[in-house]
């Protein structure tokens, strides 16, 4: 699915990324167009003879993985040295992600990785983090999660497929409520008090993970370290 700004300004900011991975390395596949950007130029590099193997964050990014050619492993066998994800928004280095429904499978791979590279196209950075953050559930758990995040003062609202008549299941066969708390205060305080919630598998709020956030336009692309 695509998101956010220019396809142009998405490829500058996962060729980057991708241009950062070295011979020999393991590296997380993150998921969504952005990303989908850096596989593709991973991929090619892999044809030209760059040993990498790859570790997959969904359905998708190993289905892509597998078109262009980038062995892949896991995290029973191996360690990703670097993974190179997208993000919905950005603010002072924190993260939300989970437009993909992939944020769980994500921050496993994501936050195992020695070094964490965001790609992301300008339209993605905020001063505050504002969106609304997915929580994945069990599905036995979705009406008594939705209250407690009633009680954190958030708006959650299943989020409906749009191919398919119902809601999103995602690649671990849970759902997602989008959960909108405006503009967020204290990112790390929610997310401890999401993750401490029964039933929440993972929820998108990735705070304090990004090691370097690869920033497109449609001019050029720009890395900012955190
Ligand atoms: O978190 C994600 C998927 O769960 C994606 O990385 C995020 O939604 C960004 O996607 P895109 O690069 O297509 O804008």
């Amino acid at each position: 699915m695509k998101r956010g700004g220019s396809d142009e300004a998405k490829r500058r900011a996962g060729e980057a990324a991708a241009d950062a991975v070295d011979d020999g390395q393991v590296v997380g596949l993150g998921t969504g167009s952005t990303a989908a950007h850096a596989i593709r130029a991973l991929g090619r590099t892999v044809d030209s003879g760059l040993d990498v193997e790859g570790i997959a964050t969904s359905y998708q990014s190993r289905e892509l993985a597998r078109e262009v050619g980038i062995p892949l492993t896991t995290l029973d066998d191996a360690t990703p040295d670097v993974a190179i994800d997208g993000a919905d928004q950005v603010a002072d280095g924190d993260l939300i992600k989970g437009g993909g429904a992939a944020h769980a499978r994500e921050k496993l791979v994501d936050a195992a990785a020695d070094r964490f590279l965001v790609v992301a196209d300008e339209s993605k950075l905020a001063d505050r983090l504002s969106a609304p953050v997915p929580v994945e559930v069990l599905p036995d758990a979705r009406e008594p999660v939705a209250a407690s995040i009633r009680d954190l003062g958030g708006d959650p609202e299943l989020r409906a497929a749009e191919r398919k008549d119902g809601p999103v299941v995602t690649d671990n066969g849970n759902l997602v409520l989008d959960c909108d708390f405006e503009a967020i205060d204290d990112p790390a305080g929610l997310a401890t008090d999401l993750s401490a919630l029964p039933g929440v598998l993972e929820h998108g709020l990735f705070v304090g993970l990004a090691d370097a956030i690869y920033v497109g336009s449609d001019e050029d692309a720009t890395v900012r370290e955190q």
